[in-house]
């Protein structure tokens, strides 16, 4: 998969060199480019960003850099990615949906945003997909590309060292994960649950998929209204 950031902070992406998505970089199954933003600006100051037609605070960012990066950017299979406070809600699904696509290229705003000209112009050549992380608001989209990419890059092939960690998942089948315990079985008067010192690998699965269900049920009253999902095979739907 290429991967593509246009920023006016480059060197908020250099996390992306370590563990797994480091790996991943260097194995090349994640080809990845910071580009700074300010290379396509051409005045002496390397303005990115104006003042908003209408009023209002703050600043806006300019068209005619982003116009510039993504023309030199872009290509023929490429979907720009554009984390937003007004995106559609980045989910597990979306992870997977991006995961499939062979170029992605993130434009991290900052200010009060981008110009709106430059996603609509660029959605007359492009698949266009505004994300949002949640209900709060950030500085901009450099924590969020980090988050997209780090979630996409889980599910590409060889990245995750066991595939079962991907088809065991949880948020694919609808529910958030059961409990993790390891060493040492007693710890601070805290015992591991028996069942998981078993061996009984069906009773073991049961009792994790009752405990996704009972913190789905309990902490995502939203997530337990849509379980089971659609694409849950038959074979999964038993309780
Ligand atoms: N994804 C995502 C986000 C963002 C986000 C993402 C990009 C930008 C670029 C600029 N800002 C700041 C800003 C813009 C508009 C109004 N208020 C503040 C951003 C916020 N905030 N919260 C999320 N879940």
């Amino acid at each position: 998969m290429k991967v593509d950031i246009i920023s006016i902070f480059p060197d908020y992406f250099a996390p992306l060199d370590l563990s797994l998505i480091g790996k991943a970089r260097t194995t090349g199954t994640l080809n990845l480019s910071v580009h700074d933003l300010r290379t396509w600006t051409h005045d002496v100051h390397r303005t990115v960003d104006d003042s908003p037609y209408g009023g209002g605070p703050g600043m806006v960012m300019r068209p005619e850099p982003w116009g510039q990066a993504l023309d030199a950017v872009g290509s023929p299979g490429a979907t720009l990615v554009v984390p937003s406070p007004v995106g559609k809600p980045f989910t597990q699904a979306g992870a997977h949906e991006l995961a499939g696509l062979d170029h992605l290229v993130f434009a991290c705003g900052r200010y009060e945003g981008i110009d709106q000209r430059v996603i609509d112009e660029a959605a007359d050549r492009m698949p266009v997909r505004e994300v949002s992380l949640g209900d709060y608001v950030l500085f901009g989209g450099e924590v969020a590309v980090i988050v997209i990419l780090e979630a996409i890059t889980r599910l590409l092939p060889g990245v995750l060292g066991n595939a079962d960690s991907l088809t065991e998942e949880s948020h694919a089948a609808g529910l958030l994960e059961a409990p993790v315990y390891t060493k040492p079985v007693s710890w601070r008067d805290r015992e591991v649950p028996d069942v998981l010192r078993s061996g009984d690998h069906g009773r073991i699965a049961r009792w994790r998929r009752d405990q996704s269900m009972l913190r789905t049920l309990t902490r995502r009253p939203d997530m337990w209204a849509d379980y089971p999902p659609e694409n849950l095979d038959k074979k999964d739907r038993k309780a």
